[in-house]
């Protein structure tokens, strides 16, 4: 089984995909740190992301993706770029690199090589990558909220915060449309476990495991 999380920038998409993947015992899959993972090492090796030679660069390098339920994790060799590539200026970087036909399908080769059963998220994982899933999910939340919300993790003011987000769902609309069938859900109004707990209920009968409470 496939279940899918798409939605715009910090509206949750990985805390929510990480509970709803503990609580089936699945992997999940943050679809996100591969074009992140790009958007670094081609900064690091000084090519822009028009410059054909990146998709070579990347399939040449020791890119290792772990899709644990806790948290993925990404090596370079030996090298972990987990925390590496969720910066303000790969933020700033990512968009560009992401609306690059030849990117996605490097991304969308990997994340179809993985097995299922897991939880993938992203912005187009209900549509362009897992169009078959068989539950589809799409998160929002207002650019404030998701603001206040990536201003506890990252050092810039809110105010820098949301005006980065707005323009980043701007340059990334082309492939954050959800799915007709996916359920949407404005995280504004629920606590982290309430959107987990929405979703796990709204699963397939039988996909999530049966609730002791
Ligand atoms: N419904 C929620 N209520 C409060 N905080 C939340 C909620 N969903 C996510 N968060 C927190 O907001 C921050 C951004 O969430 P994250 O999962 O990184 O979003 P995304 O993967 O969409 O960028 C994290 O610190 C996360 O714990
Ligand atoms: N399925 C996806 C996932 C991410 N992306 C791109 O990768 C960037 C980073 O994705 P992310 O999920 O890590 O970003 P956050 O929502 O966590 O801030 C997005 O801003 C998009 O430009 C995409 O185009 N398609």
């Amino acid at each position: 089984m496939i279940v899918t999380i798409d939605g715009v920038a910090a509206s949750g998409k990985s805390s929510v995909s990480s509970g709803v993947a503990r609580a089936l015992g699945v992997p999940y899959v943050s679809s996100g740190l591969l074009y992140r993972a790009a958007t670094l090492l081609a900064h690091e090796a000084g090519l822009s992301p028009h410059d054909p030679a990146l998709v070579p660069h990347l399939e040449a390098q020791p890119l290792r993706f772990e899709p644990l339920a806790g948290g993925n994790r990404l090596w370079l060799g030996t090298r972990e770029l987990t925390a590496d590539v969720q910066s303000a200026a790969v933020d700033a970087g990512v968009s560009a690199v992401a609306a690059r036909p030849e990117l996605r399908a490097w991304v969308d080769r990997r994340l179809r090589a993985l097995t299922p059963p897991f939880v993938a998220e992203g912005r187009d994982m209900g549509t362009a990558v897992f169009p078959h899933a068989q539950a589809k999910f799409y998160l929002t939340a207002s650019a404030r909220v998701r603001a206040g919300r990536r201003a506890a993790e990252r050092p810039e003011a809110v105010d820098e915060i949301e005006a980065a987000l707005i323009l980043r769902d701007e340059r990334d609309r082309a492939q954050s449309v959800p799915a007709p069938e996916a359920h949407v859900i404005d995280t504004g109004p629920l606590s982290l476990q309430g959107v987990i707990d929405t979703i796990l209920a709204a699963l397939p009968q039988g996909a999530a495991p049966a609730r002791t409470s």
